[in-house]
């Protein structure tokens, strides 16, 4: 046998932990990620600052006609027209700030929507080491509460900094027409709030980013809890495990503070200047008019661009802080989108057969594999070869931890090796498009998983559909005809939250009927009938054994007595391959083998 060079894979960021903290600062920068969400929204929201914009500058008129209105009342003028015209900006300008508004938060929503969308495929696609290195609970955070920061704190704050950018730049410019001085004093104000935003609103974005560390602490912990919820309340840790909730909840309620209260410090002190600013403009206004420098006139129209500025300073510092919200959870949004994820490609087919005959049985061998889940960890396949011909059952068989499982998660390629290689049909796993490699593989995991949802969508899940037929079919192999009658709504009961109206055996059962509904080349069977009765484990082997004459099948067993009579068994010890053949060539030669058997009054 030519001896294929081993392959190095790629180590990637695996040992990177997810979470920023105060000994791991945030890698993201939030503004660059926070504006990557928004640009596939800048047309929209163009046109809703614009609308705002317009509704804003014909406020930004209104001083001026009010200006009018008391000139010619003064001079004895009809005021009638002027106020028409005062009442149609008002209107008019309403309307515009309303539309504008509405197209925000459109774009605000299509934002949100984007950003859920692409997170929830990325998460579904990371690769396995990726997700055991998270936390499940941080990553739904992620998809759902920081995804609704994005939708609070963008178009709007966007909007708010630009609209509010403009026309205080606009309303200055007013002002300085009507009078220079006024205008010196209030820039002066402008200035001091200028300096307090830019002070503060990092310390929000800062806290704000904390708040939702916490609150993916909240997700993961109460994750871990609802994920073994008899096992919780078994063993009384309800009040353990609540603590631990209540103290994530306590630091995201203290960071939350803290987050409110530097926005408190900003609206309050430029909320404080700004008054402070009327009242030193109406004091240097009343003596400028006193001395006959400007009218009663000027003063009351540049009083109203005063108190129209205001609002628009505090819009302003109410978006900058917004952008740090949203700044701070695009940040960790970006963080999931950097994991790796598989190229998983398009939904895979197995390999073709030639027309009316049964696909192919697939071939598998591992050659010289050596793996450890992580580095530093130590290798749990140190230098494993063997060799799994079309056809046949092949078991494997050890002490637990000898690294069985991981071979059959080596074949899925959920991982792959250090060195060496692992083949199906005489192909590396890593040159096959993923989807299709896995098209090819029936697999049934140790604790048999079943999905929330129907009976059905359990079994179709890797088939999309089947025919009434095909299901029959199946539901007989894997003896689940009487569970599907018993069923309420047959096949179309639903079975729970991880199929928690299924017992251990029927859940085995039900994942045994959807690997076989794939007409798998390979189908991988790992512990998958240790919790049957004696009477469906024996009609269960026997439809494996069936299955074996047209399939390649690989089980991973305990119980010796369920692999007798398999066409070859594959002993494994501490991360090798100590020896193969049936099981009359293992009694007779292998030690390990036959103290295995021993021990299970096998040997006879
Ligand atoms: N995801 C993982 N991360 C780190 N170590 C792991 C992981 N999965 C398994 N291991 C370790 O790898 C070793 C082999 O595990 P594996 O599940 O392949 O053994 P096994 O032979 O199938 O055992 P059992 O018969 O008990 O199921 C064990 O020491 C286990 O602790």
């Amino acid at each position: 046998m030519t001896q294929a060079p081993p392959v190095e894979t790629r180590r990637t960021s695996d040992d990177e932990p997810l979470t920023a903290g105060p000994d791991n600062p945030p890698r993201t920068n939030g503004h660059r990620a926070l504006l990557s969400h928004l640009r596939p929204q800048r047309t929209r929201m163009l046109a809703g600052v614009l609308l705002g914009l317009l509704g804003s500058l014909m406020g930004l008129a209104q001083p001026l006609a009010a200006k009018h209105v008391m000139d010619d009342m003064g001079r004895g003028h009809p005021a009638a027209g002027p106020v028409a015209v005062l009442s149609a900006l008002v209107v008019a300008g309403g309307i515009l700030a309303g539309l504008g508004h509405y197209v925000l938060d459109r774009s605000a929503e299509a934002v949100v929507c984007a950003a859920r969308r692409r997170l929830t495929d990325r998460l579904l696609r990371l690769r396995v080491p990726v997700v055991e290195r998270t936390e499940p609970g941080d990553l739904i955070a992620r998809a759902t509460s920081d995804t609704a920061l994005l939708r609070q704190s963008t178009p709007q704050a966007v909007s708010a900094a630009v609209t509010g950018t403009l026309i205080t730049a606009a309303t200055v410019v007013m002002m300085g027409l009507l009078d220079a001085v006024l205008l010196g004093v209030t820039l002066a104000v402008i200035a001091f709030v200028g300096v307090v935003v830019a002070v503060v609103s990092p310390r929000i974005g800062r806290a704000t980013r904390h708040t939702q560390e916490e609150v993916g602490r909240i997700g993961a912990a109460l994750e871990r809890a609802l994920g073994a919820f008899r096992t919780l309340k078994a063993s009384g840790a309800e009040q353990r495990e609540a603590a631990v909730l209540h103290r994530a909840a306590e630091h995201a309620r203290r960071t939350g503070v803290r987050a409110a209260a530097w926005e408190a410090v900003s609206a309050t002190v430029s909320a404080v200047v700004v008054q402070i600013c009327f009242l030193v403009v109406l004091g240097v206004g009343g003596a400028r008019v006193t001395s006959g420098a400007i009218g009663v006139s000027t003063l009351v129209a540049f009083l109203l661009y005063l108190f129209a500025l205001a609002p628009r300073i505090g819009q302003l510092v109410d978006g900058v802080g917004q952008f740090q919200i949203g700044s701070a959870a695009a940040a960790r949004i970006r963080e999931v989108e950097e994991l790796e994820v598989e190229d998983v490609g398009a939904p895979g087919v197995a390999a073709p057969a030639p027309s009316g005959q049964e696909p192919l049985p697939a071939t598998v061998a591992f050659h010289e594999v050596r793996f450890a889940y992580r580095p530093g960890l130590p290798d749990v396949h140190r230098r494993v070869s063997f060799t799994v011909p079309g056809c046949g059952l092949t078991a494997f068989v050890g002490p637990s931890g000898a690294g069985k499982t991981t071979a059959f998660s080596l074949i899925e390629r959920f991982y792959e090796p250090d060195a060496g290689r692992v083949s199906l049909d005489g192909k590396d796993v890593r040159e096959w498009p993923l989807a299709e490699l896995r098209a090819n593989i029936g697999y049934v995991e140790q604790d048999s998983p079943v999905l929330a949802g129907t009976l059905r969508d359990n079994l179709t899940l890797g088939v999309g559909e089947a025919t009434a037929d095909q299901l029959r079919h199946v539901l007989r192999l894997a003896r689940l005809e009487g569970v599907a009658d018993r069923l309420p709504q047959g096949l179309d009961t639903d079975v729970g939250h991880r199929g928690c109206r299924l017992s251990g055996g029927e859940r085995q059962r039900v994942a045994i009927a959807r690997a076989l509904l794939r007409r798998p080349r390979l189908l991988l069977l790992d512990e998958a009938t240790s919790q049957l009765d004696a009477a469906n484990e024996a009609a269960l082997r026997d439809t494996v054994a069936d299955a074996a004459r047209t399939t390649t099948v690989l089980v991973v067993a305990h119980r010796l007595s369920t692999v007798t009579t398999a066409d070859r068994i594959v002993v494994m010890e501490a991360g090798c391959v100590r020896a193969v053949g049936t099981h009359a060539q293992l009694l007779a030669r292998d030690s390990l083998y036959r103290e295995l058997a021993t021990t299970q009054l096998l040997h006879r």
